[in-house]
């Protein structure tokens, strides 16, 4: 920017001079992959559209949308009142999708600027899927997004102090990685000032298995929401999910991403030797293995293995690990697959190197 009273700023055109443009800086609140609607800092909704430049630029990082919801951008206003994409800010972190129908590892960007992930289990109605929460922790890990977990329908847990026991071990367990845990009901109301204290002034992704109560719970927070609560056939032409749009919605002072594709929130696009790293409790032993590469589950002189054996890394943890690791293995192969076809079926002058 140059400063206007610095001896070498141009003068002001006399004359015919026009308004100086008008400009704001606002986040976008919605996308239909040709508007966004941006929440300018003055608090005003105004529908923007980006200039073909951005989507080249998003053409050569592989992403199939230059601009995704939660997205940072300075506008300018025009005189019909919509507004024109100049500058989108670094992001801190990004949710993103395998994009369908697009080369093996280009990625469709869900959602941007996350403060927080969270993950929201039932406890019962359905049962507490452990496999699940990895595999969503390792997929926020993956994308630099802090995640936590909300064990939600703690009403049910009520004289059944079994399965009060078996929640708490989980509670304790991601807590213990790092990930707050919180214990809701939107029943009874447990907890859910707390929810709603974690959600204030931030942007965040809440996400879970079908009939966990996402929302019922965010109703419960914020009571002027009214989402659609019930079984999931009531749902399918009604309430927050027939949105086809990625859209961030108001929540207590907040924004919550509902958004297509947030339920596939999941692991994709990384390789066997990297999966590892996204179990943080792995990390501080992952220098020690033998070999480099190591993949944790048959290498000789694997510190991944050691500290199973020594009780630091749970059973259950490594367990859902090695399941994992399959599917990165079955995906990895079939994105090399992907890759060989499509070099076979161009032309030798088309061929470039291989990436990595
Ligand atoms: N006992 C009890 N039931 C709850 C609680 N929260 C939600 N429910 C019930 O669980 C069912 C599913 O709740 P929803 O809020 O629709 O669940 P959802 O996670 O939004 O479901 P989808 O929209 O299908 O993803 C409804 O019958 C709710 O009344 C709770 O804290 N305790
Ligand atoms: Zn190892």
């Amino acid at each position: 920017m140059s400063d206007p009273s610095s001896p070498d700023a141009p003068l002001p055109a006399s004359g015919d001079a026009p308004e100086a443009p008008k400009e704001a800086w606002g986040l976008v609140t919605r996308s239909t992959g040709s508007w966004y609607t941006v929440r300018t800092d003055d608090g005003e909704d105004v529908q923007a559209r980006i200039r073909g430049k951005f989507r080249l630029e998003a053409e050569t990082i592989d992403e199939t949308n230059p601009l995704a919801v939660g997205d940072r951008v300075r506008i300018l206003l025009l005189e019909d009142e919509t507004g024109m994409v100049q500058e989108i800010a670094p992001r801190e972190n990004q949710l993103s999708r395998r994009a369908a129908g697009h080369r093996a590892r280009s990625e469709h960007v869900i959602v941007t600027n996350l403060d927080r992930a969270w993950c929201v289990q039932a406890t019962f109605q359905p049962k507490l899927n452990p496999g699940f929460v990895d595999r969503f922790m390792v997929a926020a890990e993956a994308s630099h997004i802090p995640a936590g977990l909300v064990l939600n329908k703690a009403d049910l847990l009520e004289g059944e102090p079994r399965a009060q026991e078996a929640l708490e071990f989980w509670a304790e367990l991601y807590e213990s990685l790092g990930y707050p845990v919180l214990f809701t009901s939107a029943e009874t109301g447990e907890g859910v000032d707390a929810f709603r204290d974690a959600l204030e002034g931030k942007v965040s992704v809440v996400s879970g298995p079908s009939g966990a109560g996402k929302s019922s719970l965010l109703n419960a927070v914020d009571p002027e929401l009214d989402l659609v609560v019930g079984e999931v056939s009531e749902k399918t032409n009604k309430g927050r999910h027939t949105t086809t749009f990625a859209t961030l919605f108001q929540v207590a002072g907040g924004w919550v991403a509902d958004t297509p594709g947030i339920r596939e929130f999941g692991i994709w696009g990384m390789t066997p030797e990297e999966l590892g790293g996204y179990f943080v409790e792995f990390r501080p032993f992952l220098d020690d293995c033998r070999y480099p590469n190591c993949t944790h589950d048959h290498e000789p002189g694997c510190a991944i293995q050691d500290a199973v054996d020594a009780e630091h890394i749970t059973p259950e943890r490594y367990g859902s690990y090695l399941q994992m690791l399959e599917s990165v293995r079955a995906d990895a192969r079939s994105d090399q697959e992907a890759d060989w076809r499509r070099r076979d079926s161009r032309p030798d002058e088309e061929w470039d190197e291989p990436e990595d």
